[in-house]
């Protein structure tokens, strides 16, 4: 055996593998917190698949489609260029080359988003999209949705599925949103379940916790602790591959 050769074989040998990490869940719940987080602390990408799905409606809105029409948005999916950046301590994503993290974030696009997510050919656009930077991914990467464990990456390593409460995902949105729109608990509480209820619901690859998922309760939870889970949850895996 060559000296490079040996040298190439114990990398292999003490380098961590590659490990690919789905976390799913309903809105709220602290799933890009948590991911953003894993990621960080392991050296792995992230990818922010929601945020995908609004670059998408909000290129919909401003090119005029009538997001209530399913054929004018399934004819529309191909045409907007969607990039997203995997640094998980900066994620960016550009729409036709324009940033358009600001934007997608907007209670107009929340409120469109489950119509433009639930058309099987913006799935497909979508999901192609979320395959081809995970495939990318060469250290791993932490990947967060609705249906990334069921649909999107059914082999990843480690899958969780996270859940909390309406009224602590509530609670933790109207924090997020005091001093810019509307910070009614309540309002917020009844958008998050009616949304949930779409995502849910849809025909096509819906928010589903996968037979093999880990469900981590984070209502009790603080952030740090969820994350110290899923990280022990990742180390484990590892540890056995
Ligand atoms: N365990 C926790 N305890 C308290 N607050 C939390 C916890 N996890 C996340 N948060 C806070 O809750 C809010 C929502 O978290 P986050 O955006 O990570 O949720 P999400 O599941 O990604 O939501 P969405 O699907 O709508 O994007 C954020 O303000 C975040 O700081
Ligand atoms: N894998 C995914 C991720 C997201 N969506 C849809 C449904 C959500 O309501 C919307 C926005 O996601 P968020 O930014 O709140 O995480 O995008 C989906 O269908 N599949």
């Amino acid at each position: 055996m060559s000296a490079s050769v040996e040298t190439a074989a114990s990398v292999a040998r003490t380098a961590p593998a590659a490990v690919i990490v789905a976390i799913d869940g309903p809105s709220g719940t602290g799933k890009s917190s948590t991911s953003k987080a894993v990621a960080s602390h392991l050296g792995l990408s992230y990818l922010d698949t929601g945020a995908q799905y609004r670059a998408m409606t909000w290129w919909m809105i401003n090119n005029g489609i009538d997001v209530s029409d399913a054929v004018a948005v399934a004819d529309a999916a191909g045409k907007p260029v969607i990039v997203s950046g995997t640094d998980p301590a900066a994620p960016t994503i550009t729409v036709d080359g324009e940033d358009a993290s600001g934007p997608i974030r907007t209670q107009d696009v929340t409120a469109k988003v489950s119509a433009v997510s639930a058309v099987p050919e913006v799935r497909s656009v979508v999901t192609a999209l979320q395959r081809a930077v995970a495939a990318a991914a060469e250290g791993g990467i932490v990947v967060e949705g609705r249906d990334i464990g069921t649909t999107v990456l059914p082999d990843a390593d480690v899958k969780i599925f996270l859940t909390a409460s309406p009224e602590a995902r509530a609670a933790r949105r109207s924090g997020e949103l005091k001093g810019q729109e509307a910070v009614d608990v309540s309002v917020t509480r009844e958008a998050l379940i009616r949304r949930d209820a779409a995502d849910s619901s849809r025909k096509t690859s819906p928010l589903a916790k996968a037979a093999d998922a880990v469900e981590v309760d984070t209502t009790e939870l603080t952030l740090q602790q969820v994350v110290e889970c899923v990280v022990t949850l990742v180390e484990e895996k590892r540890a056995v591959r």
